[in-house]
């Protein structure tokens, strides 16, 4: 379980979260989507207790974020994850597994299962220093699971992954989300959204707009079209203001 309750982080005078307020329960998988700046990082670094937040509360499984507890709950994949050079993927997924205390048997029988699942028995022996970005990404998502974290919180999950890899990675998420856990993404990408997520919350100058599945989305914004449509409805059409005139009135016909 994720929960913020009137949360807000400002850095000096930029409010960058405004009173915050979300649950994500175990079994459900959260999209969480806003335009460039809307304090998606920033919430998500709150939660994986990296920031602490200026007002409010942030709990991860129980736990307030930041303490062992909510730790050792958490799997999290970064916007700009960060391998050592001169380890190779293995000696990486063991180092993640000691720092978690996860026994050696059981340790070991979860990297050959990440191995296995993200396909990487070609390269996980090689140093990460010669990984593509896509490798890299699989290594990452690897170290995150690997001690099988009841809660996952994941930065823009799709970038530099082939189809292929980008499939695992959706899959995973799902096959997370249906054994127990509380997944939270947060995704530009609204069709991946639309397909994997059964909440969406959509949020804009730090603040939440409108959280729930795409049909309540609909029915809070009284709009009944694609989420790309809602989305742009609720922020305000940013983007159609930066296009054409022609592309925005044949975008703004109604659906
Ligand atoms: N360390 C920081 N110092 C000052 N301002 C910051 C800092 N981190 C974030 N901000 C500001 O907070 C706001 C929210 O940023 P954040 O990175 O959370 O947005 P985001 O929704 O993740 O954006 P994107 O989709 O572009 O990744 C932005 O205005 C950003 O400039």
């Amino acid at each position: 379980m994720i929960e913020l309750r009137g949360v807000c982080k400002s850095f000096g005078t930029k409010r960058a979260v405004d009173h915050l307020d979300l649950t994500v329960r175990p079994g459900e998988l959260f999209a969480f989507l806003g335009p460039n700046g809307a304090g998606k990082t920033t919430t998500i670094k709150m939660i994986c207790g990296l920031l602490a937040p200026s007002e409010g509360a942030v709990l991860v499984g129980g736990h307030p974020a930041a303490s062992e507890g909510a730790r050792r709950s958490l799997g999290y994949v970064p916007d700009q994850p960060y391998l050592y050079d001169k380890l190779t993927g293995r000696e990486f997924l063991r180092f993640v597994v000691e720092m978690y205390g996860v026994d050696k048997a059981t340790g070991a029988a979860r990297i050959e299962e990440m191995i296995d699942t993200f396909e990487m028995a070609d390269f996980i022996d090689e140093l990460c220093e010669s990984y593509s970005q896509g490798m890299k990404q699989r290594v990452v998502f690897a170290s995150a699971l690997v001690h099988e974290p009841r809660v996952l919180v994941v930065d823009e999950p799709l970038v530099g992954l082939d189809p292929r890899s980008a499939r695992i990675v959706k899959n995973m998420f799902v096959s997370q989300a249906r054994a127990g856990a509380t997944v939270l993404m947060s995704i530009h990408l609204l069709a991946i959204a639309e397909e994997l997520a059964d909440t969406i919350g959509i949020v804009d100058h730090g603040r939440m707009l409108a959280v729930g599945s795409l049909d309540e989305l609909r029915r809070q914004a009284q709009h009944d079209g694609s989420l790309e449509d809602l989305f742009l409805k609720l922020t305000g059409n940013d983007v159609l203001r930066a296009i054409s005139p022609i592309a925005r009135a044949r975008l703004e016909r109604p659906i």
